[in-house]
This record gives structure tokens, C-alpha cells and sequence, in this order.
């Protein structure tokens, strides 16, 4: 497949380098200093675009790809509030659009044990419920979009449970999920759910060793993504 990388930093790197170990062509490495390169791109050559920028920069470069009907598979965290008019431009344009807060197996597992657990907790009220994200420090968004996806599981599992604040928040109730976003070098991305109570404590985590999990579901999905149409999510791409 011929792949454009719309983001070459760490993780468009390590996508990149994992693409062409599988046999797959980069035909350009878009960073914000030679976005230029977007005028001389054979577009009908590329098969898919692998988007992982930055918060101010994605909606900019996955309309771009959307509208030269170029399927788009984006990581990018942070900047959610546009997905609507990504949608729209999808569906205007008949490409696709693959979105995953994090493309790992491993805490699309993870996200399927809090959605469980938190189904389990629903009744029981003595325990309070808490999240924590670490990364390194050169991430720009908090919370995490992990941290969000796995807010949201456990809103929609427990009816108590109603909004997600970050932990200093004033505005944090009762009915908050409270967020704490540490970040810590080297940290790749560790997510800690816990309930706690006067009694006990219960507590599930995932913790990347490595990049390598976001990289390589990213390029796994970007293989199965060729002559889809639409707005696809991991939901669609994992079987579990
Ligand atoms: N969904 C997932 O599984 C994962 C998502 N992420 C997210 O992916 C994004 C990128 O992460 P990293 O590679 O670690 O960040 P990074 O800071 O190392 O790289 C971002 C790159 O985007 C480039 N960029 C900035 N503006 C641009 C523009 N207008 N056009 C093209 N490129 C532009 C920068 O030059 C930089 O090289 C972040 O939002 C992060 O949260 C990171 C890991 C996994
Ligand atoms: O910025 C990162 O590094 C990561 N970002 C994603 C997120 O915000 O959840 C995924 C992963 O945790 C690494």
C-alpha cells in the first residue's frame, strides 16, 4: 500500500518504520514544516492516510485527506469537539474515517473490562470512582483521550456516574468521575480505574511498556481499512 503519514513525530515514526517492514510504501512524511509537500502528492497513488499530529493541527489535515477522497485513519487526541463535521465530511466526500482514542489490543481489551466492571459497580454506592492517567511530558492534551473513552464507559455503566472533571476541577460533584493527569518521563501511557470504599479498594490498570502497540494497530488497521467506506471504529475492526 502507498501511505501518507500526516504527523511525523514519535508515533509517525514508529508507523512508519513498522509500515515498511510490512512491505508497505510511505509516499511523504508530513510535518508542520513541509505541509508544502501536500501540493506535489500524486493523491490518487495513496491508499490511506495515517494522521497522528497534534490537537490544533488534525481536523486541518484529516479535511484535507477527506476531501481529496483519501480513507483516513487518525489517532490524534484532543480535538474531538470537531468529529461531527469529520463525520459530515465523510459521508460528503464517500471515503472513511477510522478514529481510536488508542489503537493498542491490549487497552481495547481494557476498555471492555471497564465497561464490565463498571456494570458490576452500578449498584454498589459505598464506593467512589477514580481515574488516573500518567504520561511523559511532552504531551499537550489532558486528560488523556484514553482517559475520556474510559470516563465514558463508566458513565454509561453506572446511572450515578454522570460527567467526567479533571480532579482539581471546582466544579466536580458527586456525580464526577475525577481525572488525574500526571505527567512523568518516559511514561508511553499508564490508565489506573479505581473504586474505593471504607471497606476495600478495588483497582484495574493497563500500562504501555512501549509505542510499539499504538504503531502497530494503527498499520493493522490501516491494511483492513482499503475499499471500506464510512465511519469505522475498533468496534468494527476487532472481533471481541
Ligand atoms: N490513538 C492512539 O493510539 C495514540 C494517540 N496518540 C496521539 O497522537 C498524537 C501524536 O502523538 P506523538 O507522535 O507522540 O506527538 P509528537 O509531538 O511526537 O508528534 C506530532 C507531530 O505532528 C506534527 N505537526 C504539528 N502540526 C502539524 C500540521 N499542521 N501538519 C502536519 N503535522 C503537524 C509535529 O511537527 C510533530 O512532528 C497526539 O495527539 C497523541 O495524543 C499517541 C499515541 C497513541
Ligand atoms: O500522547 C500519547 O502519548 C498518547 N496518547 C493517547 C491518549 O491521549 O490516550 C494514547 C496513548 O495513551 C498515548
Amino acid at each position: 500500500m502507498n501511505i501518507l503519514l500526516l504527523g511525523y513525530g514519535k508515533m509517525g515514526k514508529i508507523i512508519g518504520e513498522l509500515a515498511e517492514s510490512r512491505g508497505h510504501h510511505i509516499a511523504a512524511k508530513i510535518n508542520i514544516d513541509n505541509r508544502q509537500e501536500l501540493e506535489n502528492l500524486d493523491k490518487d497513488s495513496i491508499d490511506v492516510a495515517i494522521e497522528f499530529s497534534q490537537p490544533d493541527a488534525a481536523f486541518e489535515n484529516i479535511s484535507w485527506a477527506i476531501k481529496k477522497g483519501i480513507p483516513v485513519v487518525s489517532g490524534t487526541t484532543g480535538w474531538l469537539d470537531r468529529i461531527p463535521e469529520v463525520e459530515k465530511l465523510t459521508q460528503d466526500n464517500d471515503t472513511a474515517f477510522f478514529y481510536a482514542s488508542n489503537f493498542s489490543v491490549g487497552v481495547n481489551i481494557f476498555f471492555k473490562v471497564n465497561k464490565f466492571l463498571a456494570g458490576l459497580m452500578q449498584d454498589q454506592k459505598d464506593y467512589s470512582v477514580s481515574l488516573e492517567e500518567i504520561h511523559h511530558t511532552e504531551k499537550k492534551d489532558a486528560p488523556s483521550g484514553t482517559a475520556i473513552t474510559l470516563a465514558e464507559g463508566i458513565i454509561d455503566g453506572i446511572p450515578r456516574v454522570q460527567n467526567w472533571k479533571m480532579s482539581d476541577d471546582s466544579d466536580i460533584t458527586e456525580q464526577s468521575v475525577p481525572i488525574t493527569s500526571k505527567r512523568i518521563d518516559p511514561a508511553p501511557g499508564t490508565h489506573i480505574i479505581r473504586y474505593q470504599s471504607e471497606i476495600d479498594d478495588i483497582e484495574i490498570s493497563h500500562t504501555a511498556h512501549s509505542r510499539k502497540g499504538f504503531a502497530l494497530g494503527a498499520v493493522l488497521v490501516s491494511e483492513w481499512i482499503k475499499n471500506k467506506k464510512g465511519i469505522l471504529t475498533m468496534d468494527d475492526f476487532l472481533s471481541f
